[in-house]
């Protein structure tokens, strides 16, 4: 929009201070090094199902309520024995060293101020344990696949167990690593002095492109339903399945002992014209009827976008990239400034849509929302 021509371009603007999610996104454009913020940014193939995250929130069209009373705004989210104040979690991503030299120290601090889920990878920057101590009591589930040596999927789960994580999220959609053009064209590698902390035991770091490499050393393309089942049954904690996207595999789900399911194509980083997230959620809502809490990730950016999910079935929504933009941008602060922001932007369109609640914009979700 030109803003001169709506009068507005004698006012001073400060672009340090983000207004919007994607400001953030800016500012680690700015901060990082090009290859590092490209592996952040990127996305696989043609980047079909990385655009189509975003614009299928924008074919998704408010038709808002009004006179309602919204002068108190709730939209706390209960889910797995425990409410937080927001439906917003950090979903998993690698070594958040590239983005900030505190890396997950940084970022589990903020998810704990704000009592909201962080997923730690399995490919964290720092091991587990210390993110851990560092952020006793905050709602810490870890990221886990079906690695090629079991073995190492069972430690994993067991070092969670003693160091008191809530839960784990076992990986679903990645059976192998997706082609990224952007990784492989400058062969990012990792920088000195950033590697996967929870396997430093195993030898892993002496290809060229050590994400690659890790990725078709450890993942298992063999794994099924009935090593979900085992998986469940092996562990004391709650085993949330991320990368759901098709209603059909719902059932096997929940069958296979899964507590929770996370509706999620990678963020557009795994199988390039998948569907987007949020077209994919109301049908796999439908399907899980209620029966295990449903979240969301993939394009989550605007506060329109977190009221449209919860309304489609979700009981939170969760980020990937806007928490590495936030973190290089400005560490705890920054990822806490981040959420703020998005939760700001939550209660003010439940306000503007005439829904107190997430429960509430539920129940009025088929006359609410009207896809274009
Ligand atoms: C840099 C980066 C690293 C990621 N690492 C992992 C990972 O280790 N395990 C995983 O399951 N998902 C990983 N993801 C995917 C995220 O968990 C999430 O599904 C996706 O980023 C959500 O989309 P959004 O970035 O549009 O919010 C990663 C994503 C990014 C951007
Ligand atoms: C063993 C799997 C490596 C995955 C690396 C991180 C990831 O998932 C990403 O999207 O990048």
């Amino acid at each position: 929009m030109n803003n001169e021509a709506h009068g507005t371009s004698s006012f001073a603007t400060d672009e340090s201070v983000p207004v919007l999610l994607d400001d953030y996104r800016e500012q680690a454009r700015a901060a990082l090094p090009g290859p590092v913020f490209d592996y952040i940014e990127g996305w696989a193939g043609d980047g079909l199902t990385y655009q189509n995250n975003r614009t299928d929130f924008d074919r998704l069209l408010l038709a808002p309520f009004v006179m309602r009373d919204v002068s108190h705004v709730d939209l706390a989210a209960t889910y797995l024995g425990r409410t937080s104040a927001l439906p917003i979690g950090f979903s998993p991503s690698a070594f958040h060293q590239l983005a900030h030299p505190s890396g997950e120290a940084a970022t589990v601090q903020a998810a704990h101020a704000n009592d909201i889920p962080m997923i730690v990878s399995a490919m964290s920057s720092l091991p587990l344990e210390d993110i851990a101590k560092l952020a006793k009591g905050a709602r810490l589930w870890l990221h886990v696949y079906l690695f090629r040596d079991r073995a190492v999927t069972r430690e994993l789960i067991g070092r969670a167990e003693a160091a008191g994580f809530e839960a784990i999220s076992l990986g679903l959609g990645c059976p192998a690593l997706g082609k990224r053009p952007a990784n492989l064209r400058n062969r990012f590698t990792l920088p000195e002095g950033v590697s996967a902390a929870n396997f430093a035991r195993r030898n892993t770091t002496d290809f060229n492109n050590p994400i690659y490499a890790l990725a078709d050393a450890e993942l298992d393309p063999s794994a099924s339903w009935r090593d979900v089942e085992s998986l469940c049954g092996a562990t004391r904690l709650s085993v949330i399945g991320k990368g759901i996207m098709n209603a059909c595999d719902a059932l096997p789900a929940m069958d296979a002992g899964l507590s929770a399911l996370m509706v999620s194509n990678h963020g557009g980083r795994q199988l390039d014209g998948s569907l987007s997230t949020i077209r994919a959620l109301p049908e796999i809502a439908e399907a899980v009827s209620g029966r295990v809490p449903i979240f969301l990730d993939g394009g989550v950016r605007r506060g329109t976008d977190v009221l449209k999910a919860v309304a489609l079935g979700a009981d939170a929504v969760f980020l990937g990239r806007p928490v590495l933009w936030a973190l290089s941008a400005g560490g705890t602060q920054g990822v806490m400034a981040m959420v703020k922001l998005l939760a700001d932007e939550a209660r003010l369109a439940m306000q503007l849509s005439g829904c107190a609640s997430p429960a509430e914009a539920r129940r009025k979700v088929g006359s609410l929302l009207r896809w274009i």
